[in-house]
């Protein structure tokens, strides 16, 4: 337990030792430089800012965005016009109002985002940032008409020491991005850009996740651009054309800007590129071909620079994790045998009806999914979902959890209608479910997924008791480095850890070997009792549908074809003449 809490003070105190540390250096520099190179700094760092932003809404959360110069120049103006008009506060507080500008532009540039995905959301992000360009030369910056400059905070007015203050607000901007990524937001982000339907479906707001990051994304922009504005005193629309916004897009793609350190790296190649081509008297603008190479090199090769850097840490972590995975399955094994001492599969239940399926009907075009199909789940009992392929299974499920709005009939929760409801809300009611396919983000530890789904608070002791009772890996491991099937698992364990009401499971155990579909059978069958959670399992392998269920519902061409206590279902001639078409083999 201390030791829990003293890793989670260290992790906590890291960041802030780092950004200190960045500080220090920082100071160091804006000391030691030479003039013309802390120029080149402040731009440097004005660029690893943008970067940083453009790192969330690319990197994080999946999305193209190319107007990350525009928010820029909205932190420029509004910084340029508070203080042509000298509005109280002082540069840090225009700085502050500059990206809160931009964020607010950032949500609404976010809302075409909702609809839009890939090349159009790329049209229009681009189309924005062109029709900003033209409206910047026309209206240009306040001051810029009179030649009046932005007006610098007194303690920060020369050149060296604005590189400083430069410092900081990266320092700053790191610290909060680095508190948001492992945070709630930074799991939504991450989790929207891998699977919507997996995020709506723990109850995460998929259009809130998007625009959370175009806000944050946008107004880092603002805030590099408010600082642009205070290095050269009067900005020009120059400074922010959509085709630096295009090269400052391919620089994060192509260093893995979502990782601070490699946003920061971004900022430097921002600079170092047309420099070192000034000084080989080759003109600037091939610096774009340059970065246009680096990035058609990432894309292509469906990684990145921070990435591949990383991959040798990880490698190496990994590893270790694999090792302690290994001493630990021992002591799962054992908890196993432990579990299996009071094998108890709940009995049909006498308690209320939890979950009611009236009448629904599903199709397709042609094709009827679903037709007239009703069902009931008692509270605190499992009940088996079979039948033959494209029988109607995840399709009811689909239904069930909102993610097919125009089904027919109705569905309740505990006496709650739940047909007007989207998924998130369903979810939040008490409704969860797993999918087929794998929708587990590989980008979180177990940990931040975990914590993502169950939307609680969580203790480390009661995540790492859950994860061992469903034979996971520890919390810390990188969900990229276990297979599809310990993803599964988690995916389970992190939805009993939300505690719902309900929860439907696809086909839980797809991608396991036999021993463990029948650790999974041990550990399903205690999960009513423990957890107080109803479950309906989709599953096609009848011995862990014998051992876990006490009831079953055989669909069959999208009709229910036989209801009720196992026995009675598995013995029914109809059942086996449908779902296995020879008696022998149930
Ligand atoms: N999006 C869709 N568009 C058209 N037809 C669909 C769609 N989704 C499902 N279907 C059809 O609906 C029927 C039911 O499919 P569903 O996937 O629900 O079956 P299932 O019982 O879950 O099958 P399996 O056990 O193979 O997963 C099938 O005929 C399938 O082809």
């Amino acid at each position: 337990m201390r030791l829990a809490k003293n890793s989670t003070v260290v992790r906590l105190l890291v960041p802030f030792l780092v950004a200190i540390g960045g500080v220090l250096v920082g100071y160091a520099l804006s000391v030691g430089l030479p003039g013309y190179f802390v120029y080149l700094g402040t731009s440097a760092i004005v660029a690893a800012i943008a970067i940083l932003g453009l790192g969330i809404v690319t990197g994080s959360a999946g999305m193209i965005a190319l107007c990350q110069l525009t928010f820029a120049a909205i932190g420029a103006w509004v910084v340029s016009g508070l203080s042509l008009i000298d509005a109280p506060g002082g540069f840090v507080v225009w700085l502050v109002l500059g990206g809160l500008g931009a964020g607010v532009a950032g949500v609404l540039v976010g809302l075409p985002a909702l609809r839009l995905r890939g090349v159009n959301l790329a049209v229009v992000t681009l189309g924005f940032a062109a029709a900003a360009d033209v409206t910047l030369v026309q209206i240009q910056f306040p001051g810029a008409a009179t030649g009046i400059f932005v007006t610098r905070p007194d303690a920060f007015s020369d050149d060296r020491s604005f590189f400083f203050l430069g410092i900081l607000a990266l320092a700053a901007c790191g610290l909060v991005v680095f508190f948001l990524q492992r945070g709630r937001w930074g799991s939504s982000w991450r989790s929207v850009a891998f699977s919507e339907r997996g995020t709506a479906s723990v109850g995460t707001s998929v259009p809130g996740a998007k625009l959370t990051a175009f806000a944050v994304s946008a107004t880092l922009g603002g805030v590099s651009g408010g600082l642009v504005a205070g290095q050269v005193g009067i900005a020009f629309a120059s400074s922010f054309s959509p085709i630096q916004s295009l090269a400052l897009y391919v620089l994060a793609i192509m260093s893995g800007a979502y990782l601070i350190d490699m946003a920061i790296f971004g900022g430097l190649l921002w600079v170092v590129v047309p420099e070192l081509l000034k000084r080989w008297g080759v003109p600037q603008d091939w610096g774009f071909v340059v970065f246009g190479a680096l990035g058609v090199q990432a894309l292509t090769s469906g990684t990145n620079l921070g990435q591949g850097i990383r991959k040798l840490w990880w490698k190496r972590a990994d590893e270790r994790a694999a090792r302690e995975r290994e001493e630990h399955a021992s002591t799962i094994a054992a908890e196993a045998g432990y579990y299996g001492q009071d094998l108890t599969r709940s009995t049909i239940s006498s308690g209320a009806p939890l979950l009611v399926v009236k009448d629904l009907w599903v199709t397709f075009g042609r094709v009827k999914a679903l037709s007239s199909v009703s069902l009931t789940v008692p509270e605190n009992t499992i009940m088996g979902l079979i039948g033959p392929n494209g029988a109607g299974k995840s399709t009811l499920v689909d239904a069930i959890s909102g993610f097919l709005p125009q089904h027919e009939g109705s569905v309740s929760l505990g006496g709650k209608t739940l047909d007007a409801l989207s998924p998130t809300k369903r979810a939040r009611l008490g409704l969860r479910r797993t999918f087929q396919q794998d929708r587990v983000p590989p980008s979180l530890t177990v940990e931040a997924y975990v914590r993502f789904v169950a939307r609680r608070r969580l203790t480390a002791t009661r995540i790492s008791e859950t994860l061992d009772f469903f034979g996971c890996p520890p919390a810390r491991t990188r969900l990229a480095s276990v297979d599809v099937g310990t993803r599964r698992l988690i995916e389970v364990a992190a939805n009993v850890l939300a505690r719902p009401r309900l929860l439907l499971l696809d086909e839980p155990a797809a991608g396991l070997s036999h021993e463990e579909h029948v650790d999974l059978g041990r550990r399903l069958m205690q999960v009513p009792a423990r957890f107080g959670i109803s479950v309906v399992l989709i599953e096609h392998d009848l011995d862990l549908v014998r051992s876990v269920c006490s009831t079953l519902t055989v669909l069959d061409f999208g009709r229910v074809l036989a209801s009720g206590p196992q026995a009675d279902i598995l013995a029914d001639p109809a059942v086996i003449k449908a779902y296995m078409g020879e008696t022998e083999m149930l």
